[in-house]
Order: structure tokens, then C-alpha cells, then sequence
């Protein structure tokens, strides 16, 4: 596992939209893993802007996002699909149909969820880019005694609720449940990205990274992948 710390957020954001640049450089049909929440947006800002410049395409790539809420309709200002219109698909090359979200509103969740396995396992991730909350979940996996390997549905901690109540009108708003990525499909990546930025994740980032690999921080069970890169901002990463 490599661990980069960076002075600014923005030298961090660039530096993680050059490696996905050099992984479309290097194959431009690649499958790239991608995610939500604040941490990830400057990111996509430097990737439109490389995309703006001439130095990053998306034309041949496909995706696939880590999660969605459950039960909120696609264009509610709050889900996923519309964050990643607004912050991303609706400012590069990608082709429409080549951008993939869980839909937390089919009709037939279990099949959605196994729907989206087969495409994962037609399409393998190159590289994912991955978040971290608080409590140490990736995706919308959350800790417990027992974690899923493949794409399921999952009831929100409250903590969880807590913390994405900042973008809803009110806590009452946000979800109870959301349609994730296991973290055994977040593992089958090729390589990994978990960005981390913050003096509010620095006790977790540690935790993950440097304490028992435990399915009560889903995030450790990273250190089991060959081929991590973990960059933090120097708040993020005082405690490494
Ligand atoms: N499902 C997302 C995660 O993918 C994300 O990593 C996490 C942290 O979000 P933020 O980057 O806003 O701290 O929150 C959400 O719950």
C-alpha cells in the first residue's frame, strides 16, 4: 500500500485526476470505479478541466458508481445519479450509456443488485476511487460482524444519516437505505484510490490503514488488496 500526503487539497485532486488520465492514456476502454460525497469533487473538477484541455478522454471508458440511495427518484436534487450529472457525466465525453449507477428505485431491488454484479463481472474496474466515512465504510458498507461481497441492499447507520443530513433539508429527508457495492466487488479492482481529506477523518484513515483488518471498519479490509494508493491531505494524514 503506498500512502501520498499532500500540502494542498488541490495538489492532491490533481494528482488523482492524472492517474485516471494516464489510466485512459494507457487503455482508453478501461472501466473506471467512481464515487461520491464532497471528497471526490475537486477531483472531477480537475478532471473536466484536463477534458476541457485536451488531455483526457472518456469517449471509449465506461463506468460504474459505488452507490445510490434507495427510494429517492433519479432526478431528486440529492441522489447520486443527479451528483454525478452535476459534478461530472454532464461535463465530459462519456457516452450516456456507458455511465452505470445502481438504481435504488427498481421495482425488483434484488435483481437490480444482481443485474449490476454481471455488469461488474462483464466489465471489470481498472481503477476505483474510493471515499471513506467516518466510521470507516466504503461504498455504503457499513461496519458490521459479517460484510457482503457483492452489490446489496444495506440499512444506513445513523451516524451515516447524520453526516449526509447536511445536504437534505432535514435529517427526516435522507434514507434509511441505500443499493451498494460489496466490498468483495470494491476488492476485484484492479487498483484502488481511497482519497481522504480532512483533520475529521484522520482518526478513521489511521484506523483503516494501520489497525486490525476488521469487517467493524470496512475500510481495513483494503490492506488485503495488492495494489492500494491512499492519498490524504496533511490534516487527513497527521496521525499516519
Ligand atoms: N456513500 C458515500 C461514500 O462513498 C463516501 O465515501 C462517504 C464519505 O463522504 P464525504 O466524502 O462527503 O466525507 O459518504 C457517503 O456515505
Amino acid at each position: 500500500m503506498q500512502v501520498k500526503c499532500f500540502d494542498t487539497t488541490s495538489d492532491l485532486d490533481l494528482y488523482a485526476a492524472r492517474l485516471f488520465a494516464s489510466a485512459l492514456k494507457a487503455k482508453p476502454e478501461a472501466t473506471l470505479g467512481l464515487a461520491t460525497g464532497s471528497t471526490p469533487i475537486g477531483i472531477y473538477e480537475k478532471m473536466i478541466e484536463m477534458y476541457e484541455n485536451g488531455e483526457m478522454s472518456f469517449q471509449y471508458a465506461t463506468t460504474f458508481n459505488l452507490d445510490e440511495y434507495v427510494g429517492l427518484p433519479p432526478d431528486h436534487e440529492q441522489s447520486y445519479a443527479r451528483f454525478m450529472r452535476r459534478h461530472l457525466f454532464g461535463h465530459i465525453d462519456l457516452p450516456a450509456g456507458k455511465a452505470h449507477l445502481p438504481n435504488g428505485n427498481a421495482a425488483d431491488l434484488a435483481a437490480e443488485c444482481a443485474g449490476y454484479d454481471r455488469m461488474l463481472e462483464a466489465q471489470p474496474v481498472d481503477i476505483q476511487l474510493l471515499g471513506i466515512g467516518h466510521n470507516g465504510h466504503i461504498g455504503f458498507n457499513e461496519p458490521d460482524e459479517e460484510l457482503q461481497g457483492g452489490t446489496h441492499i444495506v440499512a444506513l447507520e445513523q451516524d451515516t444519516r447524520e453526516a449526509n443530513a447536511r445536504f437534505f433539508a432535514s435529517i427526516d429527508e435522507v434514507p434509511t437505505q441505500a443499493i451498494t457495492m460489496g466490498v468483495g466487488s470494491i476488492l476485484k479492482a484492479e487498483s484502488i484510490l481511497l482519497v481522504v481529506k480532512g483533520a475529521d477523518k484522520a482518526a478513521i484513515v489511521k484506523q483503516a490503514l494501520q489497525g486490525p483488518i476488521t469487517t467493524e471498519c470496512p475500510a481495513s479490509l483494503l490492506q488485503t488488496h495488492k495494489n492500494v494508493t491512499v492519498l490524504v491531505d496533511r490534516e487527513a494524514g497527521r496521525l499516519l
